[in-house]
């Protein structure tokens, strides 16, 4: 039986991003805690509409305890609004945590890093093995990985969350209006309009766990046209002196411009840095 938005009880605001506001929420049967997502389809064409459905319904089937739990979604025909009732996650997002280490000065530790790194490829293989249906073969790509997107549990686990509805919610591919905010987890063959490609999200899973470590992307510019120039040129400084060659190389191998030379999920997940944290996270 669907819920209705009368079956939850607002408690705050706790985000909000190109897609809608999240509010944190209790729901009245049981009291759980969750969090709804309102977006607004009401200037989407039928495309999209069904684009976003078909997101939507892939979200449904993504079930993985390192990607955030979809529990219910529900229309507002009047209001042309989509809720979606997720899962919430005590310990924010690591935009968030990434703003309170360079206001507190303090880098996490590598031990952090290999811990989040290792759970994202998790999260990031149950998606690529995720098979679309409806006759849209091929892997579920995330398309938008970027800190604001990785969320943490009470127990500072991962939860990978917004399968492409970013995308989807913009209803433009154009590059000016596909992004809102600044890329700088472009990937080159994006900004050469080629095919977003299984590593593309490689590429910026290797921005994420950079700016993990340096607190700060590994390409930035003033504006969006010297953004492009820097990442074609490739060129990045090393992550700050306290973190491992190891970690400093496997990046520096998921930032190659060539998108068939990075490693696949499981070239990382086998290295001899991360595989004892994916088996202990597994
Ligand atoms: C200041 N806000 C927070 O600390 C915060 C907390 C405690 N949770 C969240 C966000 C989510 C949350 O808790 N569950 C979610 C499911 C999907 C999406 Cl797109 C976002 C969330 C946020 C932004």
């Amino acid at each position: 039986m669907p819920s209705k938005l009368c079956d939850y009880e607002i408690l705050y605001l706790i985000g909000s991003g190109s897609y809608g506001k999240c509010l944190k929420v209790r729901r009245k049967s049981d009291s759980k805690i969750l969090v709804w997502k309102d977006m607004d389809y009401g200037s989407m064409t039928e495309p999209e509409k069904q684009q976003l459905v078909s997101e939507v319904n892939l979200l449904r089937e993504l079930k993985h305890k390192y990607i955030v739990r979809y529990h219910d979604r529900i229309i507002d025909r009047s209001k042309s609004r989509l809720y979606l009732i997720m899962e919430y996650c005590a310990g924010g997002d690591l935009a968030s945590l990434i703003t309170k280490c360079r206001k507190d000065r303090s880098f996490l530790d590598e031990e952090t890093i290999l811990k989040i790194f290792s759970q994202l490829l998790l999260a990031l293989q149950a998606c690529h093995g995720q098979r679309r249906r409806n006759g849209n073969q091929g892997k579920v790509l995330h398309r938008d990985l970027k800190p604001a997107n990785v969320f943490l549990d009470e127990n500072n686990d991962v939860k990978l969350g917004d399968f492409g509805l970013a995308r989807v919610l913009h209803h433009d591919t154009s590059f000016a209006k596909t992004f809102v905010g600044t890329p700088y987890y472009m990937s080159p063959e994006q900004m050469n309009k080629v095919q977003y490609n299984d590593k593309s999200d490689i590429w910026s899973l290797g921005c994420l766990i950079y700016e993990l470590c340096a607190l700060v992307p590994p390409f930035t510019a003033p504006n969006q046209k010297l953004l492009a120039v820097k990442i074609k040129e490739g060129q990045f400084r090393r992550i700050p002196s306290k973190y491992s060659n190891d970690l400093q190389e496997c990046i520096a191998s998921m930032l190659n411009l060539t998108s068939t030379l990075r490693p696949s999920l499981e070239d990382i997940m086998g290295s001899l840095m991360l595989r004892k944290y994916v088996k202990e996270y597994s």
